[in-house]
């Protein structure tokens, strides 16, 4: 397959030209535009789009874990198949470098694949058997049975900042898409061009696995115009989204509105708190400061794992985290952001910062040459000033962080407690800060999907014990996640067959248990026993 991009949306098996105006990606290290030009979707592709996803679903929703596996292992090879052409087209769409996108492809192939593993292991099913009991006292019990079956179609929003892995065969989709859901998804302007690629690689591979064509589409388009139509389409049962709170608000708040409400989970705003421990900070300041900044930098602090607040005690070794952390991000070269609005974002929140009385700056980064570069920042602030001053704890998207000044541990723990939800929590902490870190845990608990010890939040495996969630704002349902196996749940609901004839029960519920998936049977687990 090669990797020609056309400008073309794609709904079901068919490419077509959108008829609204068009869109063209930027690239943000040379500010030239890229050719071709997308033109946006209109509200009949949009329809198009969600009638063959309709249709498609109960054909889908019910092919094998097996079958459903090939499938995401074909989109993989497909992908793989795109070769350098889809490196180089999301290099010039994102300003991201070449080893970033080659890991982020590797991880996005990887995704697929942990999914089709999944499928094959069949717990996802969540088979639940409990039998008759005729002869029970009082009363009989009837024979109960429950499965998981699809929620129905799914739109997916691409994120800018991650145009491969969480954008058109990125997380939500290959959640979605395993959990037996048709997906359409509505491609970020930021990298029309990578989406167009790699939703041709999964259009193949529907056609190869023999699937209805509704099971994927890929359109273009705004938020507000394309992006609503979709969610608020009748045939879509569920949203997933990463990307701004203003943009995930919207989308849960025309899920809301609809006559039939939907899920929508969305990934927004986090700042990701890393608490230095006093062992710890006496111990390593200057390797933590330096750490600190690897992590704030990566890919110019656009991800939203990003450090955005280090709270220690106020004293030398402090002191020394600062100097050391300072100086580490002085040396630090400006980098080139995913466009130039996300660029002019992040120079507005710095600004701001600098502006700010409770802040104080301490360092900036290397100035850089290119026109939507941006330098790091770091600034400083007590934590007494936190609580009344929203504007320090609000998200600054990209290399920017606060350390905050602490009494005492109590107020290091009260600080954290006044903030909203986060993906992370971080706590760096040597032998002899034990008992404060075990203190500090319950208040992390409250407010994040992941705590982390003696590590930095950005990076996230791709595994089956992953939460990248969270409490609001950073996600809109803090009861997921959308990295990891875990994430088919948002995309699934439990049905229950009562004394159904074994004959009309789905395969994962029938006696002789053909597809040999793991089951509940009568309060035990059993591995793929027939029940
Ligand atoms: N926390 C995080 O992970 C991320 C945060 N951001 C934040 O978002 C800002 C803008 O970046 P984008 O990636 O473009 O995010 P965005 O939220 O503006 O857009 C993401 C997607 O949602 C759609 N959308 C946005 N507003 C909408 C609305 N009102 N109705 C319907 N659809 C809507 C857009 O068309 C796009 O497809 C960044 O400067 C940063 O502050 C961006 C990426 C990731
Ligand atoms: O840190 C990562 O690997 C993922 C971060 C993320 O989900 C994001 O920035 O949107």
């Amino acid at each position: 397959m090669t990797a020609e991009v056309t400008g073309q949306m794609l709904i079901g098996a068919s490419a077509v030209r959108g008829s609204r105006s068009e869109i063209f990606a930027v690239d943000p290290g040379t500010g030239e535009t890229l050719a071709p030009g997308f033109a946006g979707g209109s509200a009949q592709d949009v329809a198009r789009a969600c009638t063959l996803a309709g249709e498609a679903f109960d054909v889908y929703r019910e092919t094998t874990p097996e079958a459903r596996a090939q499938f995401l292992e074909t989109v993989a090879e497909a992908i793989l198949g795109l070769g350098d052409g889809l490196i180089v087209r999301a290099m010039a769409e994102s300003g991201l470098p070449r080893g970033r996108l080659e890991g982020e492809r590797g991880r996005t192939v990887g995704q697929l694949r942990l999914f089709a593993k999944l499928l094959r292991e069949g717990s996802f099913i969540e088979a639940r058997i409990d039998p008759a009991l005729p002869e029970r006292q009082p009363l009989p019990r009837a024979d109960l049975r429950q499965r998981h079956i699809a929620l129905g179609p799914v739109v997916v929003f691409g994120a800018s900042n991650f145009p491969l892995a969480f954008s058109v065969a990125g997380g939500d989709t290959a959640s979605a898409l395993a959990a037996g859901c048709p997906v359409v998804v509505k491609g970020h302007s930021a990298h029309p061009g990578t989406s167009e690629l790699v939703g041709r690689a999964v259009q193949q591979a529907v056609n190869a696995c023999g699937l209805p064509e509704g099971v994927f589409s890929l359109l273009f388009g705004s938020g507000s115009e394309v992006g609503i139509a979709l969610v608020t389409d009748p045939r879509i049962k569920a949203v997933g989204f990463t990307g701004s709170r203003r943009g995930g608000l919207a989308l849960v708040a025309a899920a809301q509105a609809r006559p039939e409400p939907i899920p929508v989970y969305a990934e927004m705003a986090s700042i990701n708190p890393v608490v230095l421990l006093p062992a710890a900070l006496s111990a390593r300041a200057e390797a933590l400061g330096k750490e600190f900044v690897g992590s704030l930098t990566l890919g110019a602090g656009q991800f939203c794992t990003n450090p955005g607040l280090v709270f220690a005690l106020a004293g030398p070794d402090l002191d020394r985290f600062v100097a050391a952390a300072g100086a580490a991000l002085q040396a630090s070269a400006a980098a080139t952001m995913l466009t130039p609005g996300i660029h002019a974002a992040y120079e507005a929140g710095v600004a701001q910062l600098e502006a700010n009385a409770n802040a104080q700056a301490l360092a900036r980064g290397t100035v850089g040459a290119g026109p939507h570069q941006g330098c790091a920042a770091l600034f400083l602030t007590e934590a007494a000033a936190l609580a009344g001053d929203h504007a320090l704890t609000e998200e600054v998207f990209g290399a920017s962080s606060l350390v905050v000044r602490c009494r005492d541990l109590d107020e290091v723990r009260a600080t954290i407690a006044q903030l909203e939800g986060q993906l992370t929590a971080t706590i760096h902490a040597d032998a002899a800060d034990a008992e404060a870190a075990r203190a500090l845990i319950p208040t992390l608990e409250r407010k994040a999907g992941r705590i982390l010890f003696n590590g930095w939040p950005t990076g996230v495996e791709v595994c089956d014990a992953m939460v990248h969630g969270g409490p609001f704002p950073a996600t809109s349902d803090s009861r997921t996640t959308s990295v990891g196996t875990l994430a088919i749940r948002r995309f699934l609901r439990p049905v229950c067959y009562q004394d159904v004839p074994d004959a009309l029960l789905p395969d994962a519920l029938k006696r002789a248990n053909p597809l040999g998936v793991p089951r509940r049977i009568d309060g035990t687990f059993q591995g793929a026993a027939p029940g």
